[in-house]
């Protein structure tokens, strides 16, 4: 082999992220001729092969809405979502229904999320009869089994389980036909505080085993920086802020992070930080604000740049965030 060949086969191709997200949008128009909500407005996110990224943000950021655009649940009305390099957005059904093998998504309900009319074994082969593999009760078992459940749950039905094995059958039915990234939409907000511990356990392990990337979205930032490596802030339909986990909550740059941050009881607790208590009501996406849409609760806006202009995402670490006290003096 010549050494121009040896460099080129053996120079690493780094794998298209799973999830590209550009200048994503949803509108709902409310019924009655009532106007319409931006869900979403030009979100910006990007998920790496096997990485995890969590999506925070108060009730009503938009964050279901992008769970099911991703998931497939609900097409985007404008920008680029792209799984696995595909395009998305304007995707034919069969296309999309092709790709639902790789994108699975956890619900925050587990028992909501299963059929209650069916046994257990029918739900978790489900997803391996749609995709054509072996869909038998010894793969039924084996997902069982990896999902923490001894095999005669197999033949019970969702209302005789208690609400973490709900969960952990939701899980076994989303790993099922191998998937290379996982929604997972609050999966443990409803469950009881020592069952949470134990389903974030059991999602790291599968993680770590299968290489699955995770869009994890949770309200507690405690659980997003015990199971992310990378953070986006979400606010009123746009990331605001995004990073390494670690560096987003050590040292946040946007003036919402820094509130949301502050009032994190753990942080609170074991550093001792001030908390920023936000002034107002979250504006109402259906008026959402002009120029940036964090300012009418910002505690250090800085005069009608924030009223008037749209914040550039700014350079923040590894990742971005939307905020006129990050530009460049001129
Ligand atoms: N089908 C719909 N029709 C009209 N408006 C909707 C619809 N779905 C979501 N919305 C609106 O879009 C905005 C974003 O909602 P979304 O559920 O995505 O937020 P969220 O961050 O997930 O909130 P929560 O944490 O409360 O679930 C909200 O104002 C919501 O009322």
């Amino acid at each position: 082999m010549t050494e121009s060949a040896a460099v080129a086969v053996g120079t690493p191709v780094a794998d298209p992220p799973v999830l590209a997200a550009s200048g994503l949008t949803r509108t709902f128009r409310l019924r009655g001729g009532g106007g319409e909500v931006q869900a979403l407005r030009g979100v910006d996110l990007s998920v790496g092969a096997g990485a995890s990224v969590g999506l925070v943000g108060e009730s009503g950021s938009g964050k279901s809405t992008l769970a099911r655009i991703v998931a497939g649940l609900l097409r985007p009305t404008g920008g680029s979502l792209r799984l696995l390099g595909a395009e998305m957005a304007d995707a034919s059904e069969r296309r999309r229904r092709a790709l639902s093998r790789d994108v699975q998504m956890i619900f925050q309900d587990p028992r909501a999320s299963l059929n209650p009319r069916l046994p257990i074994h029918r739900t978790v082969a489900e997803p391996l009869r749609t995709h054509g593999l072996p869909a038998g009760r010894a793969e039924v078992a084996r997902l069982l089994d990896r999902v923490g459940l001894p095999s005669r749950v197999a033949e019970l039905y969702p209302h005789q389980l208690s609400g973490g094995q709900c969960q952990r059958v939701g899980i076994a039915r989303a790993i099922a036909a191998g998937p290379r990234l996982i929604v997972a939409d609050e999966p443990v907000s409803a469950l009881d505080v020592s069952v949470q511990a134990q389903i974030l356990n059991l999602l790291t392990d599968l993680r770590e085993e299968l290489g699955t990337a995770f869009l994890f979205i949770s309200h507690d930032l405690g659980v997003v920086r015990f199971f992310c490596e990378r953070v986006a802030v979400l606010y009123l339909g746009e990331v605001m802020e995004t990073g390494a986990t670690d560096a987003v909550f050590a040292a946040p740059r946007h003036p919402y992070t820094q509130a949301l941050e502050s009032a994190a009881p753990a942080v609170r607790l074991a550093e001792r930080r001030h908390r920023i208590v936000l002034q107002g009501e979250p504006p109402r996406p259906e008026d959402p604000p002009p120029g940036c849409s964090f300012h009418t609760r910002c505690p250090v806006r800085i005069g009608p740049v924030c009223d008037e202009t749209e914040p550039a995402p700014h350079p923040a670490g590894d990742g971005f965030a939307r905020c006129h006290l990050l530009a460049p003096v001129p």
